[in-house]
């Protein structure tokens, strides 16, 4: 294999056809360089040879003015014939055992896969030095033969070149919009991340070309500077309950100072619930559903609320999650009844296929529907039974594979990071009677995580500018604050002298919410690192 290693940062893989009318090619190639594409593959699917190695040697010749290796698609007879730095395979190209055969000792070679069985079939030939992932999203550049495999389909390959050296890029369909995305959402379950993206025509079809790679690379880069710091803080050592504690319960003080939008998407069963919650705790509710006003909607600081409660508004949610994820507002995911239907998986997996949530919310039911876990079943939208035997494990493994913040409702709540798990035991039994109690956690979660969202931004204006990061701010902190909030509200609620069932425990709870305290918080808070 070849070294040193190049770097894939961005990697250019080239289209004629796709540029703009009257720009000239090398010009493009050229602009590309000088905004920072860092690996080049000439790809020519139609091109005579003669005319294709005339392409190459030039591409070449202007590639390496700016220190970057250049590779050639399929065609091994035309890299030997200009001595390129190396080539790309697919599937069904020319064996990786004859090419590196074929080719000098260091050329770099490349190996398309779709599947983890592919990816273990390069880690067992031990000859590739990279693999190209794809396609990631759908794209027009090229007629796919393979799936597409979605931003949760990565993980599973990149997981199969753990404890290797060979390198992976994702291709197809990535653009700016959705970099961030892409680059976070495609990790293994131990962190294993993507060394870089390839992209065809977000930037060949580009004007100006430089401009875009300059924008992709400060993109990846400040991505690959803090890969992992997504949600949540990273402690030099673990928070005792007791820092915890203070640190949500003085959340509800930027609750009230920062005023965050609260955009809720939820079902009509408790939209008039949530938004009274929302207004009691301190915040501004909004509750739009029309996918024409996201756009809008997400430049307004705050947390972005899925509720797929009845999911009549699928293509909302999309538009709402995209943008949301753009602005680097906070999403919270809550994935109502989906394990009643294979309408709300399918849905549930599309959600999260487009966008990135900085928390997920549900019952023991619905956390077992999204793990693929038998050991709880649901009916409708209710969890059934007694609940996990190890709720820890089978919350770090989720938030890990979601790369969120995973919160799980029940007589017991816990919320977990995939690293630090804590068991919360507040909460009354009315709680469990009357309807929407987990949608109103699910806002309240969203109310905490807007407000550290807003905060965070305030305190320390340039973590609101790095590239990288999907939502500024602690969103674990947000989210214990806000189950902690409600379940603290309830039992205070539910010893109102004027309450005498769940009507009178209702507008009780909102009265409470409304007059909550920091300190009434830290006084009765029962939470435990687990
Ligand atoms: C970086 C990178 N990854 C994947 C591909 C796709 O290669 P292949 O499957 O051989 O398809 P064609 O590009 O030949 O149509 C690639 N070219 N580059
Ligand atoms: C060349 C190529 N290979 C793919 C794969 O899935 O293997 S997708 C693709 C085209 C990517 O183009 P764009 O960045 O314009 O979407
Ligand atoms: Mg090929």
């Amino acid at each position: 294999m070849s070294s040193p290693s190049p770097d894939y940062t961005l990697y250019l893989v080239t289209g004629r056809e796709l540029l703009p009318p009257g720009k000239d090619y090398y010009e493009s190639l050229n602009e590309s360089l000088e905004g920072g594409v860092t690996i080049v593959q000439i790809r020519e699917k139609n091109t005579d040879t003669r005319e294709f190695l005339e392409i190459a040697k030039r591409s070449k010749e202007i590639c390496h003015r700016y220190g970057v290796p250049l590779l050639i698609n399929d065609r091994i007879d035309i890299a030997l014939a200009m001595n390129a730095d190396g080539i790309h395979i697919g599937q069904s190209d020319m064996p990786i055992e004859i090419a590196r055969k074929l080719l000098p000792a260091g050329s770099i070679i490349g190996v398309s896969v779709n599947t983890p069985a592919e990816a273990e079939e390069v880690v067992k030939g031990g000859l590739a030095d990279y693999v190209g992932i794809g396609a990631l999203w759908a794209t027009n550049s090229k007629k796919l033969t393979s799936p597409v495999l979605g931003i949760r389909g990565v993980g599973p390959i990149l997981q199969t070149l753990e404890k290797t050296s060979i390198k992976a890029v994702a291709i197809g369909g990535i653009k700016s919009s959705n970099l961030l995305r892409s680059l976070h959402g495609a990790v293994s379950p131990n962190g294993r991340a993507l060394d870089g993206i390839a992209v065809v025509s977000e930037i060949v079809s580009s004007h100006q070309p430089s401009v875009v790679a300059q924008r992709l690379c400060q993109i990846i880069r400040a991505f690959k500077d803090r890969p992992f710091s997504l949600f949540s803080r990273i402690y030099a050592e673990p928070p005792t309950a007791q820092v915890l504690v203070d640190s949500a319960a003085h959340l509800l003080c930027s609750v009230k100072e920062y005023r965050p939008l609260v955009h809720q998407i939820t079902n009509n069963v408790t939209i008039n619930q949530l938004a009274n919650a929302t207004l009691a705790l301190g915040a501004s509710p909004i509750m739009a559903t029309s996918p024409h006003e996201m756009e809008d909607l997400a430049k307004i600081p705050g947390a972005l609320l899925i509720n797929f409660g009845t999911i009549s508004d699928k293509e909302g949610m999309l538009a709402a999650g995209h943008y949301a994820n753009l602005e680097r507002k906070p999403i919270v995911f809550d994935p109502v009844g989906i394990g009643a239907t294979a309408y709300r998986r399918t849905t549930a997996n599309e959600l999260l296929n487009t966008w990135q949530a900085a928390v997920i919310k549900g019952n023991a039911g619905e956390i077992a529907s999204l793990i693929g876990s038998n050991e709880v079943k649901s009916h409708g939208v209710d969890s059934l039974g007694s609940g996990f035997s190890s709720p820890k494990e089978i919350l770090c493994a989720l938030a890990k594979r979601e790369r969120c913040i995973i919160v799980m409702t029940g007589e017991t709540d816990y919320v977990s990071d995939g690293n630090l798990t804590v068991k919360l035991s507040n909460g009354s039994a009315f709680l469990g009677d009357i309807t929407g109690s987990g949608c109103l956690a699910g806002s309240t979660v969203a109310t905490f995580c807007g407000a550290e969202n807003k905060r965070s931004k305030r305190s320390e204006p340039s973590s609101g500018e790095v590239e990288g990061i999907l939502a500024a701010g602690d969103m674990f902190v947000g989210a214990i604050a806000g189950v902690l909030t409600l379940t603290i509200a309830s039992e205070l609620a539910a010893q109102r002298p004027e309450v005498h069932g769940t009507g009178t425990f209702l507008s009780a709870l909102i009265d409470e919410l409304y007059n909550l305290t920091p300190e009434k918080i830290i006084q009765r808070a029962k939470l435990e690192v687990v």
